[in-house]
């Protein structure tokens, strides 16, 4: 399912609109917590971080402050120390001195350690040195007499007259010790030996307390010559070293000599010695608990940071996620939005409002398409939140908002397609398709009108004539099965008309098809205004055309008005072409139930009376079952056609007797004169069981079956020899005209053929006409034109058979080679009588003239025919009036009358 969020319309904004769309989802972008969440973990870690180090810093430096503070107070302490063990130092050798100037060197002892003057031996050995260098007395008793002249400490107070006490380096190795000296003088001023005070060095530092000075601390003594006189760091005591004395009273980070320790360290000169009390404090020490601390915070903030790391990691991923599901989602909508915009299809996002019983109640248009702007003629901005009960107009109906309730309660996909009229505008084919989504549907509507016109047209099409746009064959059938099933059901009838111009090959070969077509046409929709609303007037291809009347009571007189005025409409002239032309028609009729049960049987029936109405021309023949029978007669006739003409024609047939056809020759009369000056060969053929038949049954069926060829090859063969065979008898000459059918005048072989009859008989071509159609030789007028001239050329004369039936080009009728116009007797028939048949007569006995052709009347039956025809200045005539055809054999009879 899709989501109703509407869809952002980028592919609608201006591009300046874009670009400020562009910066602001930049911008959102920055603010999405997969990045802002990171840059503030980076900010929080650079806070924990300073912090951090912040802390470290200031705890750092509080702890060196302390160790500088420490160690101070601790030289501070130290120097007291040593200024007192100094002082009580220098008291006893000034004491020493002092006995030994008051009671010389011996006493001098005896008399302290009586007073109880002399320091404690555990920690001092007092010595009385002469000026000699041999100890003289020592507390505790050392070795008397012991020289001590090589010592430093001996030879420095022996060389120097001032009273300046000496402190020596820390000598011996298993009793390690300092020696302080003072000079002693005698009373005249001179070296009189020296007094000393030999110390431990232990003694210098056995102030060191541990919880003070740490394991590592220094507390020592050494000289200002730089050599160390006594050190102690932790247990162990050293002395010997020579070391760099920093500035007195300062606290300097100094990496000492003595063992490498880095240490705070600070160094006080020791008063009326040449001494300096050195106090260090390990660095390490001191600073182990800031270091711990500083590991405390690195680990705190690492942990920090990475706890940080780990959580931003997190939701940054989760985010970023998100946000690209989300960024997925909004290109999603963005192609929805341009695919939707770019649609053929108008859309329409609906959410679904519910009433209290929770059914659909009506839906809410959230989203739309410029498409379906265009479709509704609303505003999106109109249709967008409105309830669609507002805006579905009442000619989109109920069924609609059905179908879309049913969609969103079902979930079910529908579609249909359905005519809207839409205001002012024409009605329309629309198709729906809606689809469930999320909390409504989705209408999607197209514009199927021009589809549906298509469809429309190609069902018409399929349906229709092309050309008359009248029902065609196949929806004629339909119609007429929907009309007997109807009628089998109310106990009707149906009525089948089937209809054949009679005339119209004339017109379409004469004036070619476009007149054909507009007579076509014309003729239908003449036919159509004869009908009522549910009778069907169909087409059935050349110029039959069929009429279906459903609901018949049955009686075929019933029918029988609206059949003359059908017949009647259709023999109205109509002009085609800038002439005038009139057509008859022939009907065949049948009647359901009664001429057949069913659409082939009566179409069939049908089709048959039409044949036989044609026989009489411009009527309508109801069925009968007879005639199914004649059409049964026509093959056999033509089985008989053929082979009667087979045994006429082959060679190895030497019985004259046996052809069947024979020739009857008509006589043509000079009107002025009254001369026979040629005869015009008829066919008749002798049926064995039938007798004599007439061309007039035979004629068209071997024209319709191509038989007409060989049948005319040997009528005009026949012809010639007996023409031949009487010029040969000496009879006065006459012209034999043969009549050439129009399927015969086309054949490419006729120039042949007739050269060929000429030939074989002998006969001269001058003696021979050719009588051909108008309508034969409209159907390919060039051609004819052509032939024509071939059998002028060949000396044969041709003349137009039946002319003013057909619809000869007049222009064209100039440029044939004929020499004679023959006026069909259907214009003489009523000659003495009928006006118009007088004035077509007269016009053509005038057009003849002055084309400078023969004019010969047929058909003349009386003597007021022949007197008005000689009258109006007509060349010849023939007709019954002088002779019917006859046998060969008596021309010579008539020829001598
Ligand atoms: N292609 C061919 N057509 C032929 C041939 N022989 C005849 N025909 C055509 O058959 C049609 C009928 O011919 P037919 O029955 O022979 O009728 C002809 C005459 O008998 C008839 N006629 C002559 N005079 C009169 C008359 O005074 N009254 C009257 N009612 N009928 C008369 O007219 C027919 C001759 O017509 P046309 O040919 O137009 O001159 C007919 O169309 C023949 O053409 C054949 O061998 N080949």
């Amino acid at each position: 399912m899709g989501s109703l969020s509407p869809p952002s319309s980028l592919a609608s904004v201006p591009p300046p609109d874009r670009r400020r769309a562009a910066l602001v989802r930049w911008l959102g972008r920055g603010l999405e917590t997969h990045v802002a969440l990171p840059l503030f973990a980076l900010f929080l870690m650079a806070v924990l971080w300073g912090g951090a180090l912040h802390m470290i810093d200031a705890e750092e430096r509080t702890a060196d402050a302390a160790a500088r503070a420490a160690t101070r107070e601790l030289v501070d302490t130290y120097e007291a120390q040593m200024a007192r063990s100094l002082s009580a130092i220098d008291q006893t050798l000034r004491v020493l001195q002092y006995a030994v100037e008051m009671n010389g060197s011996g006493a001098a002892l005896d008399m302290l350690a009586a007073k109880g003057l002399l320091p404690p031996g555990l920690v001092f050995q007092v010595a009385i040195i002469d000026a000699d260098g041999r100890v003289l007395a020592s507390n505790p008793r050392a070795r008397r007499g012991a020289d001590v002249s090589r010592s430093a400490w001996f030879t420095w107070q022996r060389s120097h007259a001032s009273d300046i006490p000496f402190v020596s380096e820390t000598i011996g190795r298993h009793e390690p010790h300092v020696v302080f000296t003072r000079r002693i003088n005698d009373a005249g001023g001179h070296f009189a030996g020296v007094a000393s005070v030999a110390v431990d060095p232990a003694y210098f530092t056995s102030s060191y307390e541990r919880t003070r000075l740490g394991a590592r601390g220094l507390l020592g003594v050494a000289g200002t010559d730089g050599v160390v006189r006594a050190a102690r760091t932790g247990e162990a005591l050293s002395w010997g070293q020579r070391v760099t004395l920093g500035k007195a009273d300062s606290v300097a980070l100094h990496t000492s000599a003595i063992d490498g320790e880095l240490r705070y360290a600070s160094a006080r000169p020791l008063g009326a010695f040449p001494l300096v009390a050195v106090v260090g404090l390990s660095e390490s020490e001191q600073m182990a608990a800031s270091r711990d601390r500083r590991r405390a915070w690195l680990l705190g903030a690492g942990a920090g940071s990475a706890l940080l790391l780990l959580v931003v990691g997190l939701v940054s991923a989760w985010s970023w996620q998100l946000a690209k599901a989300r960024r997925r989602e909004r290109r999603a909508h963005e192609t929805y939005a341009a695919a939707s915009e770019a649609s053929l299809d108008a859309f329409f996002v609906l959410r679904t409002v519910h009433d209290v019983a929770g059914h659909v109640a009506d839906f809410v248009v959230d989203t739309t398409n410029t498409r379906a702007e265009q479709l509704t003629g609303l505003a999106k901005t109109r249709m967008q939140g409105r309830r669609l009960s507002a805006l579905l107009p009442p000619a989109f109906g109920r069924d609609i908002f059905d179908d879309m309730a049913a969609v969103a309660t079902d979930g079910v996909a529908r579609e249909a397609e359905w005519q809207a009229r839409m205001d002012a505008a024409p009605e329309r084919w629309l198709h729906r398709q809606v689809v469930p989504v999320e909390g409504g549907v989705v209408a999607i509507v197209r514009d199927i009108t021009e589809r549906k016109q298509t469809e429309e047209r190609i069902r018409h099409l399929a349906h229709h004539d092309d050309l008359t746009g009248l029902p065609n064959r196949s929806l004629l059938r339909d119609r007429l099965g929907q009309a007997i099933r109807d009628a089998e059901r109310k106990g009707n009838a149906v009525g089948l008309a089937f209809i054949d111009l009679d005339g119209f090959k004339l017109v379409n070969d004469g004036l070619g098809h476009n007149a054909g077509d507009e007579l076509l046409k014309v003729v239908g929709e003449r036919m159509g205004r004869c009908l009522r609303r549910n009778d069907t007037l169909a087409r059935f291809g050349g110029d039959e055309f069929v009429i279906l009347l459903p609901d018949l009571s049955g009686d075929p007189g019933a029918i029988t008005p609206l059949l003359d005025k059908v017949r009647q409409a259709v023999t109205e002239p109509v002009e085609v072409e800038g002439q005038e032309v009139q057509v008859s028609c022939s009907m065949g009729v049948v009647l359901y139930p009664r001429d057949g049960q069913d659409a082939n049987t009566l179409m069939m029936n049908a089709d048959a009376a039409m044949y036989r109405a044609k026989e009489n021309k411009d009527s309508f023949q109801f069925y009968a079952s007879e005639m199914n029978a004649s059409i049964e007669e026509k093959l056999v006739l033509l089985e008989g056609l053929r082979g009667a003409l087979e045994a006429c024609v082959d060679p190895a047939c030497q019985d004259p007797a046996a052809c069947q056809f024979q020739l009857l020759y008509q006589p043509k009369v000079d009107l002025r004169s009254g001369r026979l000056f040629g005869v015009e060969a008829l066919i008749r053929w002798q049926h064995p069981e039938q007798g004599l038949i007439s061309p007039l049954r035979f004629i068209g069926l071997a024209e319709e079956s191509g038989l007409v060829v060989p049948l005319g090859d040997w009528v005009l063969r026949t012809a010639c020899a007996q023409a031949q065979a009487w010029h040969a008898a000496g009879l006065p000459p006459l012209t034999v005209s043969v009549n050439v059918s129009a399927r015969q005048f086309e054949d490419k072989r006729l120039v042949e053929r007739v050269a060929g009859a000429l030939r074989d008989s002998g006969l001269a071509p001058a003696a021979l006409e050719l009588e051909v159609t108008e309508s034969a030789i409209m159907r390919d007028l060039a051609r004819s034109v052509e032939t024509m001239r071939e059998l002028e050329a060949m000396g044969v004369s041709l003349s137009i058979d039946d002319f003013g039936t057909g619809y000869s080009s007049l222009s064209a009728l100039k440029s044939f080679p004929i020499s004679r116009l023959k006026i069909d007797k259907s214009f003489v028939r009523d000659l003495a009588h009928n006006p118009d048949d007088q004035a077509i007569a007269m016009a053509v006995i005038s057009l003849g003239h002055k084309l400078d052709l023969r004019v010969i009347a047929e058909g003349v039956e009386t003597e007021q025919q022949r007197d008005f025809l000689r009258a109006n200045d007509c060349d010849e005539m023939q007709g019954y009036l002088f002779s019917r055809p006859v046998p060969p054999g008596q021309i010579a009879a008539l020829l001598a009358r």
